[in-house]
């Protein structure tokens, strides 16, 4: 069955807003991170990856019982450099330890996205740590030298349409690869930390090129610098999905709407949030700041 979400006891907006002011804060104060990227993409990718080892097979993984704070999980080679999310988060952690795991990685990654100019992201809390055993076993991430049909029928285990895991592909508008992390390197010039449909821009407007890259893994680059990796740019190749890259790439608006409930389905994936009030949508620094 689904795991029952448990909000932590009397804590409300005010409760959260506050832990989403810490997290801001120090995404503000830690610019320099990854040549001044700062933690922001990390964030989103661990807010991902704590939610992508959900199986709705069995209903095991997904993002509620926060068990990426075990080394079973940390350690899953496909969670290489989320090691940096983990340390930003973890005075944060001590902060507020009524918190659970769960519900400050995905809070951690709804921050950074609006902090980032991103959509609004309704969160909600409930998530409540589970024990190591309960943690997923290794290999439940996806593999990024894969194609356009490996990409679909990984995202089928959670669920998701074509148009949803486009949508939330669009999240490699952030960030960059590190050859230390995944065998894949760059952008420098492109990669950013501001939301926007950039990525879909780049897929359809570059011409790219399958190159040999310097850990031996094929990725595509382009003159101008920007690279895509082969499951990117297997959203180009397979015409279904190359219909909703257009339609992004054309719509950043539609875009952002799309993304947003794509990720909070990814974030909520296997949690009955029934018993709880609707869900909260935080304000940004700048909204508070006037
Ligand atoms: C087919 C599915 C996906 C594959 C194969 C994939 C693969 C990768 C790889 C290899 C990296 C580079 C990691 C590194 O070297 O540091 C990366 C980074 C990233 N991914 Fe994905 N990813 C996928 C889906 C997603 C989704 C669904 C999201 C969020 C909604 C996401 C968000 C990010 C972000 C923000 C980064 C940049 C991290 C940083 O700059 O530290 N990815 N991804
Ligand atoms: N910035 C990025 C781009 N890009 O086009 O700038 C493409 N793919 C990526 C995959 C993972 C992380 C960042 C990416």
């Amino acid at each position: 069955a689904l795991h029952l979400a448990q909000a932590e006891d009397g804590k409300g907006l005010d409760d959260f807003q506050k832990v989403y002011n810490a997290i801001a804060e120090k995404l503000r104060d830690e610019d320099e991170f990854d040549g001044y990227i700062g933690y922001g993409p990390n964030l989103v990718r661990l807010s991902w990856h704590v939610s992508g080892t959900f199986d709705k097979n069995d209903n095991s993984g997904g993002s509620f019982g926060g068990t990426y704070r075990f080394k079973k999980e940390a350690d899953d080679p496909a969670n290489k450099g989320l090691q940096n999310a983990a340390r930003f988060l973890e005075p944060i952690a001590k902060k507020f330890p009524w918190i659970s795991h769960g519900d400050l990685y995905t809070l951690a990654g709804v921050t950074a996205l609006q902090e980032m100019q991103g959509p609004k992201i309704p969160w909600r809390p409930g998530r409540v740590d589970a024990d190591e055993k309960d943690a997923p076993e290794n290999g439940r991430l996806p593999d990024a030298s894969k194609d356009g049909n490996y990409v679909r029928h990984y995202f089928g285990r959670f669920g998701f349409s074509d148009q949803e895991i486009v949508a939330l592909l669009g999240a490699h508008c952030l960030g960059k690869t590190h050859l230390e992390n995944s065998g894949y390197e760059g952008p420098w010039g492109a990669a950013t930390n501001t939301f926007t449909n950039e990525f879909f821009v780049n897929l359809l407007n570059e011409n790219w090129k399958l190159e040999k890259n310097d850990a031996g893994n094929e990725q595509y680059n382009s003159n101008k610098g920007y690279m895509m990796l082969p499951t990117d740019y297997g959203l180009i190749q397979d015409g279904k999905f190359k219909k909703y890259v257009e339609k992004y790439a054309k719509d950043q608006d539609a875009f952002f709407e799309d993304f947003k409930s794509a990720y909070v389905k990814l974030l909520e994936n296997g949690i009955d949030f029934s018993k709880l009030g609707k869900a909260y949508v935080f304000k940004t620094l700048d909204e508070q700041d006037s």
